[in-house]
């Protein structure tokens, strides 16, 4: 069995981001400008947020928090979003989630500019995704895709996918991802029938459910492959996924684990898709 390392992988990645930085850099070119949007003190929110401030640090790219009180008024935030919008230096604009109670937060992800929409949350990148054209990608499900790549696994044909969990943040993008890879995907939910069987069918098996170690060796067929998606918070203070990793490591042919697993991934692919919109704004190697 294989232990799909994501620490190490997305290690690599931003090391070629690094360098890519550097080089318009050393064009005499600004710098990408990632724009963080945090509302109000969500001790687990702020801790995703410096580990944003950390990357986009550790491969020479520009940061920016916007750190506003958790008492504004929607139309307030939605004034900073323009703000940003705006801001011909930015490239990149997130909102972190979940918005406290008090907001809407589709109204607040619709002011974003679809092309600084770093998330990939917008409707016209939602949209684009679904047509099958070139857009920002949600950072969770593109992170899974190149985990699968990093083991061999790019031309999904004639694999059965099973994607457990219909999230617009992971499990609704990350099962056209997959087919459009031609893996014969399933999606399957909370409500899905005869659950355990439909996952035992899988060659490739994502857990995006958000229900501590929900997914035992009974779920998994021989030499699948299992990637977990889920990040609980245990009464201990650790960490674990959606799998529970002991039971079905030995079943697995490769898995991720949690921590150091898919999470690690979702960083590094929003410090991508923050180049990759830097590119477009400056037309940059065109
Ligand atoms: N606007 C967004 N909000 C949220 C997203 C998102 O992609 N965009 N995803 C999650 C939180 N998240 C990033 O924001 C995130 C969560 C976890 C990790 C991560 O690397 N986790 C580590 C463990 C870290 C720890 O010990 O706490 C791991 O899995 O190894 C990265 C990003 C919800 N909100
Ligand atoms: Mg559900």
């Amino acid at each position: 069995m294989k232990i799909i390392d994501g620490k190490e992988l997305s290690a690599k990645i931003r090391q070629t981001i690094k360098q890519e930085v550097q080089e318009i850099k050393e064009h005499g070119n600004r710098s990408p400008l990632l724009s963080v949007i945090l509302v109000g003190d969500n001790p687990a929110s702020q801790s995703y947020v410096r580990g944003k401030e950390n990357a986009c640090l550790s491969v020479g790219m520009e940061n920016r928090t916007i750190r506003l009180d958790a008492n504004i008024s929607q139309a307030e935030l939605i004034q900073v979003v323009r703000q940003q919008n705006e801001d011909p230096d930015v490239d990149g604009i997130l909102v972190q989630l979940p918005l406290p109670d008090h907001f809407e937060t589709n109204p607040v992800l619709d002011q974003i500019s679809p092309d600084k929409d770093v998330d990939g949350l917008h409707p016209v990148n939602a949209g684009l995704l679904l047509a099958g054209r070139d857009g920002l990608l949600p950072c969770t499900p593109n992170g899974v895709m190149e985990m699968l790549k990093s083991i061999g696994l790019e031309d999904l044909s004639g694999l059965n996918a099973v994607v457990v969990g219909r999230s617009n943040l992971v499990g609704k993008p990350l099962s056209l991802l997959l087919q459009q890879k031609n893996a014969t995907v399933t999606m399957a939910h909370s409500r899905t029938k005869d659950l355990a069987q439909i996952c035992s069918k899988a060659d490739i098996l994502i857990a995006a459910v958000g229900r501590p170690k929900m997914i035992t060796s009974e779920y998994v067929k021989a030499g699948a492959v299992v990637i977990d998606v889920g990040i609980n918070r245990m009464e201990n203070g650790k960490l674990c996924g959606d799998v529970d990793f002991e039971d079905v490591k030995d079943k697995a042919s490769a898995i991720t684990p949690v921590p150091g697993g898919v999470g690690p991934m979702t960083v590094c692919m929003l410090l991508m898709n923050t180049l990759k919109a830097y590119k477009e704004h400056e037309s940059y190697g065109r």
